[in-house]
């Protein structure tokens, strides 16, 4: 099968790539998802959520490398929990998981040209055309034949990310994409994300909140497997409007207090009368919504 024919066009009109509802996942007694509803359009959407949320299991299921106790699904107009559903999402998937377990004595070429034999890209010549196309998407011309245990863990990143890319997939799902960037690369990943949102479905889990202001057109965030906030990036941060201030001391009250660069202290929660209110960012949106007992911020909260 040619390059052509293993991608056809996106189609038109399709604007919810995926429909999850009342997604459940037990790992024996510990519930790592539990009701998850979400739809998913066009677009670039970030999963935010505290470590041991469930956003990789989420993505695990999405991407058909899991398969959920409970709940519907359906990716790409496909249900992924049958036989050929799951075949027909494989084929049009791009998945980038948090360990992509390289070879190490493979090239980032042999690496991502075996990914692209397993999306039954089978024309050696289109092939090859497609995997030097993705690795530059990266900025990896110059590290084809370099051996993956050689490079940087950035550059593995890049790699698996190229991988990703293979076949110009109709829905990404990308774990934690940017870890391990450098600022550079960073910024030129969220363009290429924003570049690949145009017209598909991408959804990146990710700690960084700042990726998900300058590039998510969408955010959900999950905790203790379930999602507690689906909306844009604004609205995520107005959670927090009137209830973000600045001060010179710890404030033992606030949901969350932290010492800032400046020496002045930020919190979140209920603002003491008369105090300094700031305009709230996605940050301080995120935590009004998670439950902080299970991660101290800064031993104050
Ligand atoms: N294979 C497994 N066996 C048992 N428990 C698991 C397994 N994988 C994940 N879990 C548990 O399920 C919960 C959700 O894990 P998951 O990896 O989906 O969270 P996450 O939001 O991706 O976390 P992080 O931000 O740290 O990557 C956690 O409590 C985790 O300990």
């Amino acid at each position: 099968m040619s390059i052509d024919a293993a991608a056809p066009r996106r189609p038109h009109g399709t604007d919810v790539a995926v429909r999850a509802d009342g997604l459940t996942l037990r790992y024996g007694r510990k519930t790592a998802l539990d009701g998850v509803t979400l739809a998913l359009g066009t677009g670039v959407t970030g999963l935010l959520g505290p470590n041991g949320a469930g956003k990789t299991t989420l993505l695990r299921i999405l991407a058909t490398a899991l398969a959920p106790d409970a709940g519907s699904l359906r990716v790409l107009g496909h249900d992924p929990l049958t036989g050929p559903g799951r075949l027909a999402v494989r084929r049009r998937l791009g998945y980038l998981p948090q360990d992509p377990g390289f070879h190490p004595g493979f090239t980032a070429f042999e690496f991502v040209d075996y990914v692209a034999i397993l999306k039954e890209l089978t024309h050696r010549g289109d092939r090859h055309a497609e995997v030097r196309r993705v690795l530059s998407a990266v900025g990896l011309d110059d590290q084809r034949r370099t051996r993956i245990r050689a490079l940087s863990g950035g550059m593995r990143q890049r790699v698996a990310l190229a991988a990703a890319l293979i076949g110009d997939p109709d829905l990404l799902v990308l774990d934690e994409p940017t870890v391990g960037l450098d600022p550079q690369q960073r910024m030129r990943f969220r363009e290429l994300f924003a570049d690949l949102g145009e017209d598909r479905a991408v959804l990146l889990s990710t700690h960084q909140t700042e990726d998900v202001m300058s590039l998510c057109r969408q955010v959900v965030v999950i905790d203790r497997g379930a999602v507690r906030f689906s909306g844009t990036p604004a609205e995520l941060a107005g959670l927090a409007d009137g209830r973000v201030w600045t001060s010179d001391a710890r404030e033992p009250g606030a949901l969350a207090s932290w010492r800032t660069g400046t020496g002045l202290h930020r919190h979140v929660g209920d603002p003491p009368p008369g105090a300094q209110l700031l305009p709230p960012s996605i940050e301080d949106g995120y935590l009004m919504l998670v439950d902080l007992s299970a991660s101290a911020v800064d031993g104050s909260s």
